[in-house]
């Protein structure tokens, strides 16, 4: 019997439902992935901003994942906010027991600009998390974080992307160009090859767990064995169909439509 796609976020929460936790589980039922999830940090938030934050004792977290890992097998997991080197160090333990793909979203700061994790947690997640990944995916600013260099050109991307795989230690790395102003272009170094995935920018504010939205699509078409740049290519048009058909709801960023790849507007 083919196994059953399956796949698991580690991440933060997000009660107005566009990003963590809840835009991952969303994407995953969208794809047909069976979609399981371990919470780090219970994030007050909403399409505006961050209110407050409480993180999940580290032996809680420790416990899902026991929990997740000891039952359910998948082929596939990402990991989104992990707020500071504590929560990192609780994931990377459990998680250097797992053989499957790991998708890493190296979340710092939300859409509104909110900062997510701990100056302190930045190097422990270059050094310690990233070179266990079979895929990271910063934007820019979080390129611009992990690499020490200013990111601002196309040509900086792709020599960021490069730079992440060869002296951080990732399998492959997909730097976002969601912050540039005509085209919204992403470069996938795969330790070989370097692909390009663009689109025309949509102008929208409703951007609110876009990042997120997009490494779950990943992870999901990971999941279903899709070669990398056939998932990323996927979840490009799957996130592209998301933000241009995003829902103008809320006071801030509203969030974007997971459903929009179906082809049928719902307003
Ligand atoms: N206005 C836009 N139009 C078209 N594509 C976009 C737009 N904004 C972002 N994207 C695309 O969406 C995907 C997510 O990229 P982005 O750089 O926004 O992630 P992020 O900054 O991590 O998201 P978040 O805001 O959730 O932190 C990328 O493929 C990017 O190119
Ligand atoms: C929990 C969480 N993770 C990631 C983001 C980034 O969009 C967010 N806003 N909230």
């Amino acid at each position: 019997m083919k196994p059953i796609p399956a796949a698991l976020t580690i991440a933060g929460t997000d009660p107005s439902g566009g990003a963590g936790i809840q835009a991952d589980l969303k994407t995953f039922q969208e794809l047909k992935t069976y979609g399981m999830s371990v919470i780090t940090s219970v994030v007050a938030q909403n399409t505006t901003g961050v209110q407050d934050v409480h993180h999940i004792p580290e032996h809680m977290i420790e416990q899902q994942l026991k929990s997740v890992m000891s039952d359910i097998p998948f082929q596939a997991f990402k990991t989104g906010m992990l707020a500071n080197p504590g929560i990192m160090d609780a994931v990377a333990e459990k998680i250097s027991e797992l053989n499957v793909l790991y998708i890493m979203d190296p979340v710092m700061v939300t859409t509104s600009g909110d900062t997510l994790i701990s100056e302190d947690s930045r190097d422990y997640l270059r050094d310690i998390l990233l070179p266990m990944s079979t895929l990271v995916t910063p934007n820019m600013p979080e390129a611009e974080v992990i690499t020490g260099e200013k990111i601002d050109t196309s040509e900086d991307m792709q020599q960021a992307a490069k730079q992440i795989v060869h002296e951080f230690g990732a399998d492959a790395a997909l730097v976002k160009g969601g912050h540039l102003q005509d085209e919204a272009v992403d470069f996938l170094y795969d330790g070989k090859m370097m692909h390009t995935f663009s689109t025309e920018r949509i102008n929208t504010k409703n951007t609110h767990g876009t990042g997120c939205t997009y490494s779950a699509a990943i992870t999901a078409y990971l999941s279903q064995g899709c070669t990398l740049s056939d998932a990323v290519q996927n979840a490009k048009d799957f996130i592209t169909a998301a933000i241009r058909d995003s829902f103008p709801i809320g006071n801030g960023s509203g969030p974007t439509n997971q459903w929009a790849h179906r082809a049928e507007r719902v307003n």
